[in-house]
């Protein structure tokens, strides 16, 4: 492969702390020097739809695409060679041309619970404003605790972060890995546990994107961590069962126990009121096995759960 290797990233202060941490460790994986890595290996800036509408309700205009459209379009047109997402906003399906080369190894999976006047999530007090865009973690929060008023939650970690310090909302719940990756910690009050918030599919995960020829390039091994990579494809096989959507309730986590991989999935009704979850083990798995694991799980919850899908209208801004 040939220098410059360009990686392409949001704007978002996440997206260039990933960005910034992978450039470093593809630059390493090359063997070059670290005054070098910036030139050899350069972060390009691209604005996505997603980060233009942050103010709108996503679900509206398309979801999870919205983030990454403008940045496939330019690892397709050559104008970069890779490209770093949350692995839990990279859809099921991969565009035409690229691929997923790499998955690194996962950071923290749990929630986080952040709050200016209460220490837990158990102390919140009856009928407590949670604030969160996200149907999982409201259906999560309200199966635990119905009394709570679940309100929208939207913008990027700082606005959230500073919303909940002005006490526009009593508690929120944010990704404990994107507030490690932006070293804003100092917030979390409480990391929910794996049970009651069992995390979004791919939670806590990096994906490494580059166009399908590229996927035996020498960087590409030297990030990719198997057991992680495992891990995520059962979990994304159950979503893809699952239709896991921004307009459902989906939680899939999966974990490598020395040679044990445990995969647990679950749908929940928006209102928490009903919980339908599956769990299941392999043993030595490869990835395609996960998958497959993934899948027999989500259609088996499926089979139970029916369509839980939200009508966008019905949700309150
Ligand atoms: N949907 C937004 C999003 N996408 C990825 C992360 C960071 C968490 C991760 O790396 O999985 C977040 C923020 C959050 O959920 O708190």
């Amino acid at each position: 492969m040939t220098l410059p290797l360009r990686i392409g990233t949001r704007r978002s202060k996440l997206a260039l702390a990933q960005s910034g941490m992978m450039q470093r460790a593809i630059g390493r994986a090359l063997g070059i020097a670290e005054a070098e890595i910036e030139t050899a290996v350069p972060l390009v800036e691209i604005v996505t739809t997603g980060d233009r509408v942050q103010d709108r309700r996503l679900m509206e205009l398309g979801g999870k695409a919205l983030f990454t459209k403008e940045i496939e379009e330019a690892l397709l047109d050559g104008r970069i060679d890779i490209a770093i997402h949350s692995m839990k906003d990279v859809p099921a399906e991969q565009p035409e041309g690229l691929c997923i080369a790499a998955i690194p190894e996962r950071e923290d999976a749990r929630d986080a619970f952040i709050s200016r006047d209460f220490d837990s999530f158990d102390a919140l007090p009856f009928g407590a404003r949670l604030g969160t865009a996200s149907l999982r973690r409201q259906a999560q929060a309200l199966a635990l605790r119905p009394d709570l008023k679940v309100e929208m939650l939207r913008g990027n970690i700082d606005t959230r972060l500073r919303r909940a310090a002005e006490g526009d909302f009593d508690a929120i719940l944010l990704a404990v890995s994107g507030m490690t990756r932006l070293g804003v910690t100092e917030h979390i009050r409480e990391k929910l546990p794996l049970d009651a918030f069992l995390p979004a599919p791919g939670q806590g995960a990096l994906a490494i994107q580059t166009r399908a020829e590229d996927i035996d390039a020498p960087w590409v091994a030297a990030l990719n961590h198997a057991p992680t990579a495992v891990a995520v494809a059962a979990e994304r096989g159950a979503m893809t069962a699952l239709e896991g959507s921004c307009r459902t309730a989906v939680g899939a986590y999966a974990v490598i126990d020395g040679d044990t991989l445990r995969l647990t999935t679950e749908m929940l009704s928006p209102d928490g009121s009903a919980r339908w979850r599956r769990a299941g083990e392999l043993f030595q798995p490869t990835e395609a096995d996960a998958r497959a694991l993934g899948e027999k799980l989500g259609a088996e919850v499926h089979a139970f759960a029916g369509d839980q899908e939200v009508d966008p209208a019905s949700l309150d801004g």
